[in-house]
């Protein structure tokens, strides 16, 4: 296995599902050379192996992750989150001593717990959740400076060897990513709050919207200026992802929606007795965030 401090981080890395995250990752590897040597796609899609050759992601892509894992030093698995379980159980037994497991998924508590099954001393697993994306799919959608300036998100377990996490940190640092650590459980609290809740929100907005537009047959959509376009943004992201996203992270979930519905509530009280400050104060408290986001350059 390769160093960390020079050359590449590991000799051959597999990606597993070469979608937008894991062709991402694929594109920084080929693009700086400083991650691995030898790059593997696997997926279940025949389909999306081929792509992954045309647009020449990899030096191999295969629908044989048995066979693909045996080979590697790190096993990055990018599959939606509800996949997460049934891929370990399936890869994991073939991996070689020492190498290392790590995943991209939005949810942690769900996925750590799904993988643990699978786990072997012999494997260091290094969970892990890049704060990057856009509405796109597939190989084609991966971008080579998507995790530029992003948070990933690690989240060792008791028994992710040093050695194996300072490997992530450094992949994921070359990615172009900053890095924090937090539990499983934390790290599902603040997505469901900056993640979740925002994709339920857009994907609820435009189904009201699309509702009112059946029943009125009216416009409403036609009219759509840009404040309606950014929730349509977010909703037009993989339903697949998202569903598995919800149910995984269904409690942290349910406590941000219930928050946010009172606060809804305190707004639409605020509104109907004219409560002109209550309404100022919650909207500059947004123009702040937007703000600070933007100094920050996470906006
Ligand atoms: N999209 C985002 O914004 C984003 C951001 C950070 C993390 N994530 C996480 O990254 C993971 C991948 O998301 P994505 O947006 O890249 O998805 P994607 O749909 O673009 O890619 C997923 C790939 O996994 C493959 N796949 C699905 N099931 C499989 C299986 N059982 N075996 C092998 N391959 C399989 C699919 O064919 C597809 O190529 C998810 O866990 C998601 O939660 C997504
Ligand atoms: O930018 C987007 O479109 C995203 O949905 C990215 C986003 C997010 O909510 O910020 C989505 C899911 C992730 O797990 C991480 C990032």
């Amino acid at each position: 296995m390769a160093g960390t401090d020079s050359g590449v981080v590991f000799d051959t890395l597999v990606v597993v599902g070469p979608g937008l995250i894991g062709s991402s990752v694929l594109r920084r590897a080929k693009e700086y050379g400083t991650l691995a040597r030898r790059l593997v796609a696997v997926d279940n899609s025949a389909a999306v192996c081929a792509r992954v050759m045309e647009l020449g992601l990899a030096d191999e892509a295969t629908t044989d992750g048995v066979a693909a894992v045996a080979q590697a030093d790190c096993v990055m698995l990018c599959v939606p989150v509800g996949a997460m379980g049934a891929v370990a159980a399936q890869l994991v037994p073939a991996m070689k001593p020492g190498a290392v497991l790590t995943d991209v998924g939005s949810t942690k508590v769900s996925v750590t717990e799904a993988i643990a099954p699978s786990l072997r001393a012999d494997v260091p697993y290094v969970p892990a959740h890049p704060m990057a994306g856009t509405e796109f799919s597939g190989p084609d959608a991966g971008l080579v400076d998507l995790f530029e300036n992003r948070w990933c998100l690690l989240t060792p377990l008791e028994a992710t060897t040093p050695q194996a996490l300072q490997q992530i940190r450094t992949l994921w640092t070359r990615c172009g990513a900053r890095l924090r650590e937090m539990s499983p459980a934390h790290h599902d609290r603040v997505c469901a709050i900056v993640s979740h809740l925002p994709h339920l929100l857009a994907f609820t907005i435009c189904g009201t919207a699309d509702d009112l537009a059946e029943e009125t047959r009216s416009e409403v959509l036609d009219l759509a200026a840009s404040g309606f376009r950014d929730f349509t943004r977010i909703a037009a992201s993989d339903p697949v992802m998202w569903r598995d996203i919800f149910l995984a992270n269904r409690e942290a979930l349910l406590e941000m929606l219930g928050r946010f519905m009172e606060d809804a509530q305190a707004m639409a009280r605020a509104i109907r007795w004219g409560d002109a400050e209550y309404i100022v104060d919650k909207i500059e408290r947004g123009r702040e965030i937007r703000k600070s986001l933007i100094e920050n350059r996470q906006a």
